[in-house]
């Protein structure tokens, strides 16, 4: 290898999964580069990112790392040599805390368990790379105790930590608000002043020229182009991704407001929540946005009984409720979309169809059994509305990549036809394209006089979708502002109020 060589490279690479392939691929990636991949959900983006990271072997075609031919037959050996594959769904560990995940890998091995599992200095090493790159989380905390944005957060700087010389982001921010990506960038630029090797997945397009130095397209299997993204401007990244140029990106429509559905007032979870207030109408739209920490996905579990809050009451449609449990939330009329589809959400060793139809068996029911027919057709419905590829009833979905997982549960949720929705990062993982058939969706249920709640950290999609919207800061609504009324910098300076 010599010095201009890549770190890595894929020449004429090709991998089949049934009726998936990947085919011919060439893509490399330069020590202290950001090499950007793109492209709409299941074209490949991480089958292609897993075989680098020692998932499984290509099929054909040769990988180089440092110039001799790639030979890690697992996840850890290619940890071992260098390479660090951070997937999109996480796999940290949620009963450790948050220091012991991020040197987990110090603390593996039994000579090196042997010196280095000492709490206090773990815990002291973490506060002093969380003093580094401004973090206020708690190194003690249990992770599994963290929202979805915070552990994205634990996952970079696990790689910051890390020694390795190669890293794969696999959409490393999906969930985060605009000051937490900001620390994620630093992160990345760190690593990359380094020198380490960086492939960067995403489908938040902004991010291309706010970090990347090269973007490659993945088009159905193949490498459609691969630019210098400063030398792409923001409308030829969009004509770069295919099916993504034209289309309204958010479509919200004005619908008719009617009655009080839900209404919350003084609720109270310590010590986040502190005497949260708010109505939803008939109609209506209610965006709920906040940095990570804030509260958001505590408030979701509480209107869906999920944790019983302390202080406060819910009112759904002038009916004070308490639940005890989700199920009694959903026969009241509630559907929550929960922010982690993994943990929260898909049944992966099911199939399309049992995780479609599983919220809503009560409209199967004919007589003794179950209409399979109907169950056929109701998939089949929204398998063509929400673009879900490959999209067979029977598939088993543990296989699925991450934004087809996101349309299923999405699908399953829709299918309950309630009148109330909660929804928690909805869009997180979507491509551009279908996130717009996402919101054309939410446009139907309040066009039939549903409600939807949508918490979300990407304030585009707050701004772009919402009638009204409360921005949460320290587990209280820090203001309150029609559409018309808002804009990003409003957001963000209530959001990052610390004042009491
Ligand atoms: N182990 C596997 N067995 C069978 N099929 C697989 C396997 N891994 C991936 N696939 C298939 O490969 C295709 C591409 O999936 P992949 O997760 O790489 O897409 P992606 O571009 O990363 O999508 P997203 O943006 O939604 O994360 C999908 O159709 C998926 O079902």
């Amino acid at each position: 290898m010599t010095a201009n060589s890549a770190l890595i490279e894929l020449i004429a690479v090709k991998k089949r999964f049934g009726d998936f392939q990947l085919e011919d691929i060439n893509i490399d990636l330069y020590k202290g580069e950001i090499h950007v991949l793109v492209g709409e959900n299941g074209t490949g983006k991480s089958t292609l990112m897993k075989m680098i990271g020692g998932w499984f072997p290509q099929d054909e075609g040769v990988i180089l790392y440092k110039g001799i031919h790639y030979s890690f037959s697992s996840i850890s050996e290619a940890v071992e040599g260098g390479i660090l594959y951070l997937h999109q769904d996480l796999q940290n560990f949620e009963n450790l805390t948050v220091a012991e995940n991020i040197f987990f890998r110090t603390l593996s091995g039994r000579k090196k368990a042997f010196f280095y599992f000492n709490p206090e200095k773990i815990q002291a090493r973490c506060l002093s790379v969380f003093k580094e790159l401004n973090i206020k989380i708690d190194p003690q905390a249990r992770l599994g105790s963290l929202g979805f944005a915070e552990k994205q957060l634990i996952s970079a700087v696990r790689a910051y930590v890390s020694k390795a010389e190669v890293i794969i982001f696999d959409e490393p921010s999906s969930a985060m608000g605009d000051p937490e990506r900001e620390i994620l960038f630093n992160i990345v630029r760190a690593l990359k002043q380094r020198g380490t090797a960086i492939f960067y997945i995403s489908h938040r397009l902004d991010e291309i020229q706010t970090i990347g130095d090269r973007v490659s397209v993945l088009d159905r299997g193949t490498i459609g182009k691969t630019c210098i993204c400063s030398e792409v401007g923001s409308q030829g990244i969009v004509e770069m991704m295919i099916g993504e140029v034209h289309r309204e990106r958010y479509p919200r429509l004005s619908s008719r407001k009617g009655r009080t559905l839900l209404n919350v007032e003084n609720l109270t979870h310590s010590p986040i929540l502190k005497g949260v207030s708010f109505s939803l109408r008939k109609g209506e739209i209610v965006g709920i946005t906040g940095l990570m920490g804030s509260g958001r996905t505590l408030l979701a579990k509480c209107l869906f009984g999920i944790v019983k809050p302390e202080e406060g009451a819910i009112s759904v449609r002038g009916m004070e409720r308490r639940f005890n449990h989700p199920l009694e939330a959903m026969e009241a009329g509630i559907s929550l979309i929960p922010e982690d589809r993994m943990e929260n959400g898909i049944f992966s060793i099911h199939t399309v169809k049992t995780n479609m139809t599983s919220a809503a068996l009560k409209r199967f029911v004919n007589k003794l059994s179950l209409d399979d027919r109907f169950i056929y057709e109701l998939t089949g419905k929204y398998v063509d509305e929400l673009s879900i590829a490959p999209g067979h009833a029977d598939d088993v979905v543990r296989n699925y990549s991450g934004g087809n997982m996101q349309k299923i549960l999405i699908g399953r949720w829709l299918m309950q036809r309630s009148p109330i929705y909660i929804m928690d990062e909805p869009t997180r993982g979507i491509d551009a394209a279908s996130k717009v058939d996402i919101y054309n969706t939410m446009n139907d249920i309040v066009e039939k006089g549903g409600a939807i709640l949508l918490i979300s950290s990407e304030i585009e999609e707050i701004l772009g979708m919402c009638d009204r919207i409360l921005v949460l800061a320290g587990g209280k609504i820090k203001g309150e502002m029609s559409r018309e009324e808002a804009s990003k910098e409003k957001i963000l300076r209530l959001a990052t109020d610390e004042s009491g």
